[in-house]
C-alpha cells in the first residue's frame, strides 16, 4: 500500500452510514472521548427535507446538495488541529467527496449494518422524524466507502464502547485532548475492527 495512504491520520471524522446504524450514538461518544466538537449533520437539513423524510419521501441528490455544502463549509471553518466529529449519512461517493472538499484531513468511520438490523433499530426508536419506510431507499442509495482512502469500516452491531475504542485506536497518533494539545492515551487494538 502507498505509505501516504497508510500514514493518513484524520484530524476530523465523519461518522457515516444508513439510518439507524448508530451515527448519533457513536459520534457523540467519540466526540466526548476525543474532546472534539460534535456536529450533528441532521441538524443542518432544510425544513423541507425533514418534512419529506417524515412523510416517507426519500431525499434526492438535489435535496442533499445544499445540505452537503453547508456541512462542507462547517468543516472548512475549523482551525488547523481543531478536531471535529460530524455525523452524516454520506451515502454516496460524491457526497463524501463534497465533504472532503471542505477538509484536507477528513476520515470516514462507516458503521456497516444490514437492512433487517437497520429497519429494526429505526422502528424501535421512539420520537425520531425518519420514516422506517425509507430504510430500503437508504440501502439502494448507499455506495460502500470500503476501499476509499481514509475510511474505517466497523461492524455497527458491536457494543458502543468497542466502536469508540476502535475509532480512538485509529486516530490515536493525531488525537488531541480538549485543549487541542495533550495526546490521547494509546488504546489497545481490539477485535472486530473490519478495516
Ligand atoms: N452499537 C450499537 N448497538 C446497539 N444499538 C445501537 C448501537 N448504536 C446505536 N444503537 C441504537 O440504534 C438506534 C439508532 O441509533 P442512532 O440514532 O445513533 O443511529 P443514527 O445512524 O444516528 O440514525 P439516524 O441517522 O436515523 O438518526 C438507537 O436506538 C440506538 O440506541
Ligand atoms: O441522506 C439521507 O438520506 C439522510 O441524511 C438520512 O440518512 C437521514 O438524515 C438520517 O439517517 C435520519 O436521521
Amino acid at each position: 500500500m502507498d505509505s501516504a495512504i497508510q500514514d493518513f491520520r484524520p484530524t476530523a471524522i465523519v461518522v457515516m452510514g444508513v439510518s439507524g446504524c448508530g451515527k448519533s450514538s457513536v459520534g457523540e461518544a467519540c466526540s466526548k472521548a476525543l474532546g472534539w466538537a460534535l456536529l450533528e449533520g441532521d441538524a443542518y437539513h432544510s425544513p423541507e427535507s425533514i418534512a419529506k423524510m417524515r412523510d416517507g419521501i426519500a431525499l434526492t441528490d438535489a435535496d442533499r446538495a445544499g445540505w452537503l455544502l453547508r456541512l462542507s463549509d462547517l468543516l472548512r471553518q475549523r482551525q488547523p488541529g481543531e478536531g471535529v466529529v460530524l455525523t452524516c449519512s454520506a451515502l454516496r461517493r460524491k457526497y463524501r467527496d463534497s465533504l472532503r472538499a471542505g477538509h484536507a484531513q477528513l476520515g470516514f468511520v462507516f458503521l456497516a449494518l444490514d437492512y433487517q438490523d437497520a429497519l429494526a433499530r429505526v422502528r424501535e426508536r421512539p420520537g425520531h422524524f425518519f420514516s422506517p419506510t425509507l430504510v430500503a431507499d437508504q440501502f439502494a442509495t448507499l455506495e460502500s466507502p470500503a476501499g476509499e482512502p481514509g475510511v474505517r469500516v466497523l461492524d455497527a452491531r458491536l457494543p458502543l464502547d468497542t466502536l469508540v475504542a476502535a475509532v480512538l485506536d485509529w486516530l490515536a497518533p493525531q488525537a488531541c485532548g480538549p485543549s487541542g494539545r495533550e495526546p490521547m492515551t494509546p488504546i489497545t487494538p481490539m477485535t472486530g475492527d473490519t478495516a
